[in-house]
């Protein structure tokens, strides 16, 4: 695998918009909103200036390892047709200014968690920041196609970090909000990996269905979907969550497994195959993880 040379190029002037690319916004959108949500259902309350400033940590530490994976990747990125018009591959932005303001984001997101909300928060918040940047993007996700279930785990901690936000302590509940989105990754990933696939085995990556081929990849997001299921309604089992919570969790996931079924069961027709139902399932688990911990929270204010 090619990796980025960590060498600047001449200075350039930094856009707004190409440093905000960096963070990876649309998708951090969606971590930051389970970090939110697991703040918001934890049972204690904290003032809202130090709520507001979790939340903005958590979004600068996971905007800054972004920013660092494309800043490692930037080679790779290049290479592949969906990463290709990134700053970095388009040369619109240079390496040093990239590296600088990832570094400057992760650090800063870390002590002001420390010092404004709390250190368990900030050292959480620091591990997720390592695993993703280090763990997944340098050491993983080049080397096996197991990458992104370990690697998974980085994206599962904000929610549980949210938590920790609000009351000080890890107790089973943000525990069981990380292994729902532990368990989630896979087929969110996988789906797209599926209509991926010809761009990471261009660059080398390891990924599932350039590895094991697109029928245990099949197999697999099936096989996740089905644990998804009762692990989604685990917090309302535990008594974490009300009925509000745990019927829009069984009937989200139940669809969740419906798409997952039928990507799981199909066969590509041929070159030409649209990949509809690779397309939907990966739409879905967007909304799905959405919809999900909005529920958690909805639950949490709304008691029948
Ligand atoms: C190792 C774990 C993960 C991998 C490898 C992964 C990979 C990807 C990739 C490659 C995309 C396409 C994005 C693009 O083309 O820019 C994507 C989209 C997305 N991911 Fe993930 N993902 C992971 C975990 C997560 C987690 C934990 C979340 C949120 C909790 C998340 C939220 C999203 C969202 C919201 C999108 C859609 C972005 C859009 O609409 O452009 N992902 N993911
Ligand atoms: C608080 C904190 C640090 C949270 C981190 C959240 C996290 C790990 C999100 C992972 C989501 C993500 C952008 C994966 C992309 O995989 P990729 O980087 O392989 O995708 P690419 O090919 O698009 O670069």
């Amino acid at each position: 695998m090619t990796t980025t040379s960590p060498s600047s190029a001449a200075s350039l002037p930094a856009d707004w918009r190409d440093l905000l690319a960096l963070t990876k916004p649309r998708v951090m959108s969606l971590v930051i909103f389970t970090g939110l949500c697991g703040l918001l259902a934890a049972p204690e309350r904290i003032h809202p200036v130090i709520a507001f400033t979790a939340i903005l940590c958590i979004a600068m530490g996971a905007g800054g390892a972004a920013a660092l994976n494309q800043w490692w990747e930037a080679d790779l990125d290049a290479g592949m047709k969906r990463t290709a018009n990134r700053p970095l591959p388009q040369g619109r932005l240079d390496r040093t200014t990239a590296r600088d303001f990832a570094g400057v984001l992760c650090a800063v997101s870390v002590f002001l968690m420390g010092f404004a909300v709390g250190w368990l928060p900030a050292a959480i918040l620091a591990i997720s920041i390592i695993y993703y940047a280090v763990i997944y993007t340098i050491w993983l996700k080049p080397r096996t196609p197991q990458n992104i279930v370990i690697g998974g785990g980085a994206g599962a901690f904000p929610p549980l970090i949210g938590w920790v936000a609000a009351t000080g302590h890890v107790t089973l509940m943000p525990v069981v909000l990380f292994a729902i989105i532990f368990f989630w990754t896979p087929p969110h990933f996988w789906a797209l990996a599926l209509f991926v696939k010809s761009d990471y085995a261009k660059v080398g990556i390891p990924m599932m269905p350039v590895v094991a081929g697109e029928k245990a990849t099949r197999q697999q997001i099936l096989t996740y979907a089905v644990l998804l299921l009762p692990l989604s309604v685990l917090p309302w089992w535990i008594g974490g969550t009300g009925a509000i919570y745990g019927i829009s969790a069984i009937v989200l996931s139940t669809l969740f497994l419906a798409l997952s079924v039928r990507v799981g069961l199909r066969e590509r027709s041929g070159p030409d195959d649209t990949m509809k139902p690779e397309k939907q399932l990966f739409g879905y688990s967007v909304l799905y993880l959405f919809a999900l911990f909005a529920m958690l929270v909805v639950d949490r204010f709304i008691v029948l």
